[in-house]
């Protein structure tokens, strides 16, 4: 396939070889659970929609809208929460479905935000993990990749809205940094 945009850091094959792997995990651990994904959209959409399809249990499927980026590369340090779910989460088990844990701002807002809803529990997967560039301290329990201090686009991440479809995951320019 022609490339349409920079050097694959994370190839198609292997998204789909660690999604299959993360898939069969979570269908292990909730195997007689009331599963709800709560997708959290932009970002998720491509992540959630092939995870969602490499669990093998019974599960229901919600999203959520929230922003926190705007249109640059660093976190404004505000989230945003544009939408509501529709399911009820009580007394459910909720995964919550993420493209990237970067500062962790956006996860501890919404673990915080959802717990009030009590669920009968709340786990966190990740695609990809940012943990040099933490501010906060979160629970993520299950990661699809570990990556550097790179700014990444492709496979449902953005820069100013643009790459989310690229079937792969690239740094967005040569040197990548995100600055301080
Ligand atoms: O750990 P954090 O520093 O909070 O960053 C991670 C969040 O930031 C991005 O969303 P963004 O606000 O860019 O919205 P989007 O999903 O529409 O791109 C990404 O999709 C995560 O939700
Ligand atoms: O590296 C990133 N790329 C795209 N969106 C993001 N949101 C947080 N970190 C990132
Ligand atoms: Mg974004």
């Amino acid at each position: 396939m022609e490339r349409m945009f920079g050097r694959p850091i994370v190839t198609q094959e292997q998204m789909r070889a660690r999604i299959r792997e993360m898939g069969r995990q979570i269908s292990a651990d909730y195997a007689g659970k009331d599963l709800v994904l709560v997708g959290v959209l932009k970002g998720a959409y491509a992540f959630y929609a092939d995870l969602a399809r490499a669990i093998r249990i019974p599960l229901r499927v919600d999203f959520i809208v929230v922003a926190s980026y705007g249109s640059g590369a660093r976190t404004s340090g505000k989230v945003k929460q544009v939408t509501e779910l529709t399911e009820d989460i009580k007394g459910k088990d909720v995964l919550l479905i993420e493209d990237i844990v970067d500062s962790g701002l956006t996860v501890q807002y919404l673990v915080k935000s959802l717990a009030k809803k009590k669920p009968k529990s709340i786990k966190v997967c990740t695609l990809l993990s940012k943990p040099e560039r933490r501010v906060v301290d979160v629970q993520v329990d299950y990661v699809g990749f570990k990556i550097p201090n790179k700014y990444v686009v492709g496979y449902g991440l953005d820069y100013q809205q643009k790459y989310r479809n690229l079937p792969y995951l690239a740094v967005l320019d040569q040197t990548g940094d995100q600055g301080e």
